[in-house]
């Protein structure tokens, strides 16, 4: 071995030792932390956010800043962790996109139960079973989630954060080749959004529709005569080989989740608050809802209309603002729209996705 790579070397072991004193050190204040909530929400998402943010902004390279971010999730994930074990519900199976969601936004450390409906997260979410649920809200191409919107309505839970996940489709089986494949499963979503790539590359090979992705990597690992398309995790999962990646025909296809829990989030700095209201049925009625927060200076990033459970054509509106809803100017445009509603309902306050 070369001395400069020798050397190169202890000093990397130098800095090991270096980074596991201050890590040790840095989980300790977090112990001590946990010890001083005495029992309340240990997980604080406004909190995570400005580490990541300030360390982002502080990080002088050469790693890029998104790396930086991706360890000190995973610090923050062990961290919390040690000061209280944490239960997080996802829509499942394993290997789905909403896993991947989870872990982007929580790391590693807590326990992940995979659900089978997102109405199922609600309810361990409500039933205190975890401690937080993870759902789809929308996506960039496929639009809103239903569901979701529906039963943020009527569920007492909270949104304290959001996670945006970019949607990267691979095409993966057990052999090394596509040349055996006499079958491609996939969801059907996925196979849309696959489409143009598959019509150029596989025109002839059928495509079979299951329920999940993950459901179709877990077939093609018990068919070596198909092919499916999911996520990397799935391949990973059910040990597959990737045959190409990236084969989405939209490079930004990206899907918008919602974290739930029985809190929201304090302010960060850099907020989202999530509100659901009808208006009454009458000319002018929406325009008349919505003039405070142009008023106060507070801006919409979201506004989206479903027909309401209660009564024929009558809406309820989805808006997504910014800011927190403790600050002044959001405080008092909520005050007045919640004077002209006929109803409304903040799902909460939250950071914006910082990762
Ligand atoms: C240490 C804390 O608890 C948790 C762990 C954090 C961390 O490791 O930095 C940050 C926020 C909390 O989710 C805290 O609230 O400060």
């Amino acid at each position: 071995m070369s001395d400069e790579l020798l050397k190169l070397r202890n000093r990397i072991d130098h800095l090991d030792e270096e980074i596991l004193a201050r890590l040790s050190e840095r989980a300790r204040c977090a112990q001590r932390v946990g010890e001083i909530k005495q029992g309340n929400a240990y997980y604080r998402p406004e909190r995570e956010a400005q580490v990541l943010r300030r360390l982002a902004d502080l990080n002088p390279g050469p790693l890029p800043a998104d790396s930086v971010k991706k360890i000190f999730r995973e610090i923050m994930s062990a961290c919390l962790g040690l000061e209280h074990p944490q239960k997080v519900a996802y829509l499942g199976p394993a290997g789905t996109f909403s896993e991947s969601a989870s872990r982007k936004q929580f790391g590693s450390a807590p326990t992940f139960v995979a659900m089978t409906t997102i109405e199922d997260v609600f309810r361990a979410v409500e039933a205190g079973n975890v401690n937080y649920g993870v759902v789809p809200v929308e996506n960039s191409t496929e639009g809103a989630v239903s569901v979701t919107l529906d039963l943020l309505l009527a569920s007492p839970v909270k949104v304290c954060g959001e996670i945006n996940l970019r949607i990267h489709q691979q095409l993966m089986s057990r052999a090394e080749g596509i040349g055996a494949a006499r079958r491609l499963y996939s969801h059907a979503q996925s196979l849309a959004q696959c489409h143009e790539w598959l019509n150029r590359n596989l025109p002839h090979l059928p495509r079979v529709p299951v329920a999940s992705n993950a459901e179709a990597a877990r077939m093609a690992a018990e068919d070596p005569e198909s092919c499916a398309i999911a996520g990397e995790a799935a391949a990973e999962l059910y040990g597959l080989n990737i045959l190409a990646t990236n084969i989405e025909d939209d490079p930004n296809n990206t899907t918008r989740f919602l974290v739930i829990a029985d809190h929201d989030a304090g302010p960060s700095g850099l907020d989202r608050t999530s509100l659901v209201f009808s208006a009454l049925n009458r000319p002018g009625a929406v325009h008349a809802l919505l003039e405070p927060l142009a008023r106060h200076g507070v801006d919409m990033t979201k506004l989206q209309s479903r027909p309401a459970q209660s009564g024929l054509w009558e809406y309820v509106f989805y808006a997504d603002i910014r800011g927190h809803q403790r600050d002044a100017p959001v405080a008092a445009a909520l005050a007045e729209l919640g004077e002209r509603a006929a109803f409304l309902k903040v799902l909460g306050s939250y950071p914006v996705a910082a990762i």
